[in-house]
């Protein structure tokens, strides 16, 4: 018998890595290859526990049954980081956008909106959960730094110098009479980095650079790690921004969550990158103005988005 096996993104083991010991060290290396091959990977990563995933989990859902008049209260300055109702070309995709989420305050603010008269732990558990997967994200970045030899550059780069954008997702499952394909549309992120993570129903799928479709199975305890615009800007193009879209062809509804991370200030490409085997690709750019600009006025929403933008 034949057996065709389809692709899959890589997956990495992301638990007690320690700085500098030999599993770190062989990790930095798959990380940034899987980076650079498939602009993502699923890390195992158990920093978040079941008990506190599936309250968050839980919480998502009781916010997407408060009545519409309620959900849109959550705006932003930002278009797009906002309450995003279903519309005709989108109709079965629902999103909301919580700033600032490794603040408490902030996430309290959120809450208040959905619930004036309490909330129970929706800010300390979305809070924290945002916080332990920036963990994550945290050793992404330095792991790729330091593959790349510019870990010096890691500090600018650091939490503090990131400003951290949760989406939670909702995704109804399509009517016979309606197109799945549309559920999202093909697109890069426009962040530096952006961490996933679903309930039980699959519908993520990334673009291989031969192009064939792969859809991600999450496993428990883990997350699709994804290198978007801004970390594939700041490799001089190394790094690959995978594009992705959501398919749904199930019957349950769909839940995920999406950690999306941004330089504040502007994202230098490190000198070391560019010598005459690899002119330079992109001009030093300020992040938070790319991310402005390009929800103004969407022209592309893949990787030709931060060509336009800062390209060289
Ligand atoms: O729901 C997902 O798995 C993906 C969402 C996504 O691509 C996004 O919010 O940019
Ligand atoms: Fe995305």
């Amino acid at each position: 018998m034949v057996s065709i096996s389809q692709p899959k993104v890589p997956m990495i083991d992301m638990n007690d890595l320690k700085p500098g010991s030999d599993s770190w060290v062989l990790r930095c290396q798959e990380v940034t290859h899987a980076l650079e091959e498939y602009g993502c990977f699923m890390a195992i990563y158990q920093g978040v526990s079941k008990e506190l995933n599936k309250e968050v989990f839980d919480s998502i859902k009781t916010l997407y049954k408060l009545p519409a008049e309620t959900k849109i209260k959550n705006t932003s300055d930002t278009p797009l980081f906002g309450y995003l109702g279903p519309t005709h070309t989108r109709p079965l995709f629902e999103s909301m956008g919580i700033e600032n989420v490794t603040s408490l305050d902030h996430v309290q603010h959120f809450a208040n909106l959905m619930w004036p008269s309490g909330s129970h732990h929706f800010s300390e558990n979305i809070n924290s959960y945002a916080n332990l997967v920036s963990e994550l994200e945290n050793a992404v970045k330095q792991m790729v730094f330091q593959s790349y030899g510019v870990e010096k550059y890691y500090e600018s780069y650091d939490k503090s110098s990131m400003t951290y954008l949760l989406r939670v997702n909702k995704y109804k499952p399509a009517k016979t009479n309606e197109s799945n394909i549309a559920t999202t549309a093909i697109h890069t992120d426009r962040s530096f980095v952006s961490i996933l993570s679903q309930n039980h129903v699959n519908g993520l799928e990334v673009l291989t650079r031969d192009d064939k479709w792969v859809t991600v199975e999450f496993l428990p305890s883990s997350f699709i790690v994804m290198a978007a615009d801004g970390f594939m800007a700041w490799s001089n193009g190394r790094l690959r921004s995978a594009p992705h879209r959501v398919m749904m062809n199930g019957q349950e509804d769909r839940y995920s969550i999406g950690l999306f991370t941004f330089k504040k200030g502007v994202i230098e490409i490190p000198k070391e990158f560019v010598d005459e085997e690899h002119p330079s690709r992109f001009k030093s750019f300020n992040h938070l103005e790319y991310v402005d600009h390009m929800s103004k006025s969407p022209v592309y929403i893949d990787e030709r988005a931060i060509k336009l933008f800062c390209g060289t």
